[in-house]
């Protein structure tokens, strides 16, 4: 896992870094800016392009002037510096770079406050105004400068973080910002990068290793951390030989109406996919025939409205409920009898959450670890409405650990949210994945993995992941504009075996 760390414990980072390995505050920004540069440079090879880099008088700013000075020694020979000098403070790893700065041919110009700015007319504007040091919404002259710069047709490139935006917290709605085209952030992706209120300011991020020493940033227990291919190697378990179907559990899948059948073939077929040793589907009597001709594999248990059911429950290692299943009273009776009866945590989707949205009081009734996979309606329904995403994230801390369950909270990122108060960033998936349907996959996948003795928390991380690593194989290759839930089911064996591999 990668820890992601706030703009606070980002500087007691660089602070531990500096007094604890052998590299002065000064070569830090030395080696944040040469770790620009090197993209940079891969991405901008053409050294006539005119590049203007506006500096802020902070350690930002510090990036700014060190990374002009190296693209002059790249031989870019366009390079024009503007430092807002709108405060008289500046760090003194600023000052130490402006006064290497000096020493070359490099045009440098003082924009004061107040004064009205000059004309721009450069191809790629380097943003190193303000960085992580950024303490409130921006204002007056940085104001001005931001809209300025928005204004123009220029590509933008952020050092770090777009200067207005936060790293971390709850953003005013319309702060002003400078909107980049790509950020290159140093060592992680700053939290609200992750979350879709950030789809405005920043078109694309990547980051690059600055070092900071993970002894210290692993100490921190940080509770947002990104989940990556490392992580999900470390989670799957493989198959072993003289294993048998009951070695991987029976997985009860209830979903669909004789209208949404779709969603629970597609749900039992993900989980099928996905390795359970048996598949049971609960669906209506209108959907057999489309389940037997589409996966015989799975066995069904038939439903009508008007019927009372006798569920054998302690057949099944693991149930997910609720894709296409709409809210009849055989719905929430399904919902009511799975709380009552069944000792094991549950994954509870779709129509099971707006049942339980209107029914708050079943709620409390989740067996411990049980999982909501909600998409940011379905989120609403059941905890309120939110304003922002950092809300959203922190009411689902709140929610996870006052009802002992976990949360995946469907998105770009996919957040897993635990009891014990962890946010997970999932860094698979794509938007080619946004189609109806794609949730009822992620449903079967992690009840199957769950029925393969997963833990709770184990299945939602490796599930989230292979649901969207499936995706980008099978879009990212080809740029795919789409790929569909079927699609991302079929691939599933495909993808967990790379990751064993
Ligand atoms: N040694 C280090 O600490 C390193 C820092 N690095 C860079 O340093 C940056 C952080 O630098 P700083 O902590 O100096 O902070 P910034 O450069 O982000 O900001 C400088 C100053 O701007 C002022 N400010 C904050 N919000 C403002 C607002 N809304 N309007 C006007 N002024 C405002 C504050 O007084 C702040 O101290 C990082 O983003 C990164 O680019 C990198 O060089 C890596 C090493
Ligand atoms: N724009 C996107 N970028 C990345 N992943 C996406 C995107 N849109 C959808 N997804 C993935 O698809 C899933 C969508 O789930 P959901 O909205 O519940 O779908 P549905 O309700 O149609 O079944 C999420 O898990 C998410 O990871
Ligand atoms: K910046």
């Amino acid at each position: 896992m990668l820890p992601l760390l706030t703009a606070q414990q980002i500087r007691e980072a660089d602070a531990y870094t500096i007094s604890n390995e052998p590299v002065s505050s000064i070569d830090l920004m030395e080696r944040a800016s040469k770790a620009f540069v090197g993209w940079f440079v891969n991405h901008y090879p053409d050294r006539k392009e005119s590049i203007a880099v506006y500096c802020g008088s902070g350690n930002n700013g510090g990036d700014g002037l060190a990374i002009s000075r190296m693209l002059f020694e790249h031989g870019y020979t366009q390079l024009d510096v503007k430092i807002a000098s709108y405060s008289n403070r500046s760090t003194a790893d600023f000052d130490t770079n402006l006064a290497r700065l000096i020493q070359l041919a490099i045009p440098i110009t003082a924009l004061l406050p107040g004064e009205d700015l000059l004309q721009e007319n450069a191809a790629i504007i380097i943003d190193a105004l303000l960085g992580t040091g950024l303490n409130k919404a921006l204002s007056g002259d940085y104001e001005k400068l931001a809209k300025f710069i928005n204004g123009l047709s220029a590509g933008k490139v952020a050092v770090d973080i777009p200067t207005g935006f936060f790293a971390d917290g709850e953003m005013p709605v319309d702060a002003p910002v400078i909107k980049a085209d790509v950020v290159i952030s140093f060592q992680q992706p700053k939290i609200n990068f992750l979350l879709p209120d950030s789809a405005k300011y920043v078109d694309c991020w990547q980051t690059v290793n600055i070092g900071l020493s993970e002894t210290f940033t692993n100490s921190l227990d940080s509770p947002y951390q990104f989940l990556e291919e490392k992580d999900a190697r470390a989670l799957i378990k493989p198959r072993h030989h003289f294993s048998n179907k009951g070695t991987y559990g029976h997985a009860f899948i209830i979903a669909g109406e004789a209208e949404t059948m779709g969603a629970a073939l597609l749900s039992s077929s993900a989980c099928l996919y996905a390795g359970a040793g048996l598949t049971t589907a609960c669906i209506p009597q209108a959907g057999l025939f489309a389940l037997n001709s589409s996966h015989p594999e799975i066995m069904a248990v038939l439903r009508q409205d008007d019927e009372q059911l006798n569920i054998e429950w302690d057949k099944y290692t693991a149930v997910g409920i609720g894709p296409g299943l709409g809210k009849k009273a055989i719905a929430l009776q399904l919902l009511s009898d799975v709380l009552e009866r069944f000792c094991n945590p549950i994954v509870a989707d779709a129509d099971a959450l707006n049942l339980l949205a209107e029914n708050p009081i079943l709620l409390k009734k989740l067996p411990a670890e049980s999982i909501l996979t909600p998409h940011m309606k379905e989120f609403d329904r059941l905890f309120g409405e939110h304003n922002n995403w950092w809300q959203r994230m922190q009411t689902a801390r709140v929610k996870a650990a006052e009802l002992g369950i976990n949360i995946v909270l469907k998105n770009d990122y996919t957040l897993i949210i635990t009891p014990h108060g962890k946010v997970y960033f999932n860094s698979t998936s794509n938007p080619a994945m946004a189609t109806g349907g794609m949730g009822d996959v992620l449903t079967g996948i992690i009840t199957s993995l769950i029925a393969q003795k997963y833990q709770p928390e184990e299945a939602c991380l490796l599930g989230v992941y292979i649901h969207g690593k499936a995706g980008d194989e099978l879009a990212l290759p080809d740029r795919a504009y789409v790929v569909t839930p079927t699609q991302i089911a079929n691939r599933l064996p495909a993808t967990m075996a790379k990751l064993l591999a």
